[in-house]
């Protein structure tokens, strides 16, 4: 059927605002609009593209519904591959990692510390500003291909504000009261219960089936890019304010450290507050936040030299 020129306006004005108010509750955790308006413009939007299937966009707001069913997962190749972090587990390994950092660098250096999410490494690859392929870790070189099941996660854009090429990498995880909620639904149906979040966000997103992925209200936080090229960025903090502006939904604990002191209260204050935040994490991460300081330390095989992981002891269960 042909569409008015009024029609093709009115749709294409819905893809946009529901986008928008989108990106405000499922991003920023601050909604726009109360659920009851973003539903009515959201039933409209679903009549209009289905009147009018030519005007429906590969971004438009329904397409994060699901529905594919996949057969098995393609191999993803990581051209950059994603690293692994060496882990300390006291306050003595923590200092003995800055000892190393400060011999190398000659002097000692700002770190940023971030909270480590209990979720699934992802990395997220945006063509033109479109997002073209979402993968797993996998051993690092090699995950899946799981670009449609990624597609349903709310906090994903599915186009950035600029056409750039683009890859990042983050985590997806499922929020403790989501986790909650799935087990005892699945307890009720008599199905088997996920042990922790961590199993249940990778149970969620290696679904063959993207519609069951669409309703596991997954989440993600957004850390690091997989090359800073694109960006005229120098360090990790201004690299995840610059992530922030481009749409990811990042973190926000994260605090620069003028020394190792500094990060050690850091860690302290987190190992109170752990408990009390709505995802679970196992550690803080601690980069060296000059990216010209991060490139003079380099890697060992697997690990970054100008970073590590804390590791906190395993969280009482989420019960
Ligand atoms: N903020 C970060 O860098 C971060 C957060 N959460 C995680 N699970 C991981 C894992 C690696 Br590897 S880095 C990182």
């Amino acid at each position: 059927m042909e569409a008015t020129q009024e029609i093709i306006d009115r749709i294409a004005y819905l893809q946009a605002e529901l986008t928008k108010y989108g990106m405000a509750y499922y991003v920023k955790d601050q909604p726009l609009v109360d659920d009851a308006t973003y539903d009515a413009l959201y039933r409209e939007l679903e009549e209009l593209e289905a009147s009018y299937p030519q005007y429906q966009t590969e971004d438009s707001p329904t397409a994060r519904v699901g529905g594919i069913i996949l057969p098995g997962f393609e191999k993803a190749i990581h051209e950059i591959p994603l690293y692994s972090l060496s882990d300390v587990f006291t306050k003595e390994e923590l200092f003995a990692f800055d000892q190393r950092v400060q011999k190398t660098l000659g002097y000692e250096p700002k770190y940023v510390c971030e909270l480590k999410i209990d979720g699934l490494s992802i990395s997220l690859t945006y063509e033109a500003g479109r997002l073209v392929r979402a993968a797993t870790r996998g051993d690092g070189t090699v995950g899946e291909n799981i670009t449609e099941n990624i597609k349903t996660v709310q906090s994903v854009p599915l186009r950035l504000p600029q056409e750039i090429d683009l890859e990042v990498r983050g985590e997806c995880y499922m929020p403790k009261a989501s986790f909650l909620a799935l087990n005892q639904k699945r307890e009720e149906e008599g199905l088997e219960t996920f042990a922790n979040p961590r199993n249940a966000a990778a149970g969620s997103l290696r679904q063959l089936d993207s519609k069951i992925t669409a309703s596991r209200n997954l989440s993600t936080f957004l850390y690091t890019l997989a090359d800073f090229g694109p960006l005229q960025v120098t360090t990790q903090e201004e690299a995840l304010v610059h992530l922030g502006e481009l749409g990811f939904r990042i973190n926000p604990e994260h605090h620069v450290c003028h020394s190792i002191e500094e990060v050690w209260s850091f860690i302290e204050d987190f190992h109170d507050k752990r408990s009390e935040l709505p995802y679970e994490i196992d550690g803080i991460v601690v980069k060296v936040n000059e990216f010209a300081a991060q490139n003079s330390l380099g890697f060992t095989v697997k690990a970054p030299r100008w970073a590590t992981a804390y590791k906190f002891p395993p969280e009482e269960a989420v019960t």
